[in-house]
């Protein structure tokens, strides 16, 4: 009888849950949940309340309805008999958070907090704690805390304790209404389970700790402030448990939700970066998962430790049970070329996109794939929303050289893509530099499904081949993978990850290859796009600062 695992992707706007054939993971049914509250970036639901400028709020209730919602669809569309899943794996985004009492409730479903935004899930691009993260990074580095090297030499704003801290510095009845803090992603398995697990993975990405030195020491926290001395043993917990292991069991309510059987097994909680690892076949070091939307997450596993500058981080177990998980990223790469389609396109492109029935990003693909490398001219700096991996400085901007007035937009676009793919590179470098193998890259999310031309600039850019996961859903499925790995072999499912990649994970035959004569001269672009990424990046000309100073300055006057 065939067994079946379901992954649930918990993302930005939805939830979204797969089920999978634990024999080969083949994707049988998918069904998505929409969060009804959203992002909650605007104003408080039911109070109204209106929030300020960088805050990004969710509704813990929005993910018990992805369970209640799309569980049973999967099941509903595939007729497949609930006894036959053996296991359940979620991922999340994160650092996504929440206060909440000890038996888990969140505190912003009482009705006395309802109307407090510090009672709410803190979704994980949630930037109004930079204050604190600037603060923590500054008292971390005058006092010689070495987990700052973990960390690329800098503690994210989106991450777990200035979040904590913002709580206490703007709400501190909040903070101490709270007796657990906890990452949602670690919520939704406790309320599948009934047991509250934290798992490695968002606790050494997102909340400086790691598997040799546990959490920094209470002399740490009580320099940020007195009152976060035992913010560790007080509201959170040190037991923390390996991603790979079985989290418990569904509750009675919880298979009610979902239709699934009491006591099917559920996995520890996993990222929705760090999950696509494995589900891109990849549980050994030297090679690169690229997972390619929005943005790139760099994800590589090493054997070894590394401190590599400027990348997020590294974390022992923190993809793979044993394995050294390291992490590195470029904040802004669809993006780009979603901005330039939406601001700089000219009428008659649009119109000749809209009259052969193309998207416009396939018809600028396809005019950019006649260029040459270099025939354009052109070169950019990828930092339309700043710089993550390995400058880490969001006050860096977009750049574009050598325009002229015959500079056409499929040369812009093009340029655009180099410009992403210099960046990639920068990191593959760096990685090198420092002792992390990267000889194989390895594709996944939206952009290799939408842009051939993209990937091979990649591999010519970066001189290395690239394959594409086969997976459509990566995410749920990786998650589905670490479901039928907490179910166990006796139950049908598998022993460890490192089996369950072996039979779960694929890729395409796809494959891109660097072509010679685009390297040669990729090679010489690279060497300027250098000389303007440490010019502008590194200090030598702060003009991209001065600039967003002034117009700060100016907007503030109006
Ligand atoms: N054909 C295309 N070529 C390049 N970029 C594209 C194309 N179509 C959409 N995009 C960009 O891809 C991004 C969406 O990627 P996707 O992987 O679906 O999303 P996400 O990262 O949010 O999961 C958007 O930023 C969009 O501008
Ligand atoms: O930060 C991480 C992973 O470390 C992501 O969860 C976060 O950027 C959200 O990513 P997505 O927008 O869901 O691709």
């Amino acid at each position: 009888m065939p067994k079946y695992a379901i992954g649930v992707d918990f993302g930005t706007e939805s939830g979204r849950a797969v089920l999978v054939d634990i024999t080969n993971g083949q994707e049988i049914a998918t069904a998505v949940y929409t969060y009804a509250n959203g992002v909650i970036d605007e104003v408080l639901p039911e109070s109204n309340l209106r929030l300020e400028p960088d805050w990004a709020l969710q509704d813990p209730e929005d993910y018990i309805r992805v369970f209640q919602n799309a569980i049973p669809a999967v099941l509903q569309q595939s007729g497949v008999n609930p006894a036959d899943v053996i296991g359940i794996g979620i991922d999340f985004t994160a650092c996504t958070m929440l206060p909440t009492l000890k038996d888990g409730t969140p505190l912003c479903v009482l009705p006395q907090y309802r109307n407090r935004p510090h009672a709410w899930v803190k979704l994980w691009k949630h930037h109004a704690a930079q204050p604190e993260a600037n603060r923590l990074n500054e008292i971390a580095t005058e006092l010689g805390y070495s987990f700052l090297n973990r960390y690329g030499g800098k503690i994210s704003s989106e991450w777990f304790f200035p979040k904590v801290w913002q709580i206490l510095n703007e709400d501190p009845e909040i903070y101490f209404a709270a007796e657990r803090f906890i990452e949602a992603a670690d919520w939704v398995v406790w309320q599948l389970t009934g047991e509250e697990t934290r798992n490695s993975c968002t606790a050494g990405y997102k909340a400086i700790w790691s598997k040799q030195e546990g959490f920094p020491p209470r002399e740490f926290f009580r320099a940020l402030d007195p009152r976060l001395e035992n913010i560790v043993d007080e509201k959170m917990s040190r037991q923390i448990v390996s991603i790979g292991q079985c989290a418990g069991y569904l509750t009675e309510e919880a298979a009610r939700w979902t239709g699934l059987k009491p006591g099917t097994a559920v996995a520890v909680a996993n990222v929705d970066a760090h999950v696509s690892v494995p589900a891109s076949t990849v549980t050994e070091e030297g090679k690169m998962v690229m997972i390619m939307g929005t943005s790139i997450c760099h994800m590589v596993l090493s054997r070894s430790e590394h401190f590599v500058p400027g990348i997020c981080g590294y974390v022992e177990d923190g993809i793979i049970p044993g394995i050294f998980g390291y992490e590195a990223g470029q904040s802004c790469v669809g993006d780009h070329f979603g901005w330039f389609v939406e601001q700089c396109v000219p009428e008659h492109y649009q119109q000749e996109a809209r009259q052969r029935g193309v998207d416009i990003h396939a018809l600028l693909e396809e005019k950019a794939a006649q260029l040459k490398p270099g025939e354009s001219g052109l070169l950019a700096l990828d930092w339309w929303n700043g710089n993550r991996s390995v400058l880490v400085d969001v006050d860096l901007t977009g750049m574009m050289l050598g325009m002229t007035l015959l500079t056409k937009p499929e040369e812009i676009y093009r340029a655009l893509i180099e410009a992403t793919a210099y960046g990639t590179r920068v990191i593959i470098e760096t990685f090198v530099h420092h002792g992390v193998p990267v000889n194989e890259l390895i594709a996944t999310g939206g952009l290799p499904d939408r842009n051939k031309l993209l990937m091979q600039i990649y591999a010519d850019v970066t001189g290395r081949e690239i394959r594409v996961a086969a997976a459509h859903q990566t995410p749920a499925l990786g998650s589905a993978m670490f479901g039928a790995v907490a179910a166990g072999k006796s139950a049908g499912g598998y022993d460890d990850i490192f089996e369950a990649a072996k039979h779960m994970a694929h890729l395409r035959d796809e494959v891109y290859r660097p072509i010679p004569e685009h390297q040669q001269v990729y090679d010489k672009l690279y060497q300027e796009y250098l000389i303007l990424h440490d010019y502008f990046g590194r200090g030598a000309n702060d003009v991209m600062k001065r600039l967003k100073a002034l117009k700060a300055s100016i907007r503030g006057k109006v």
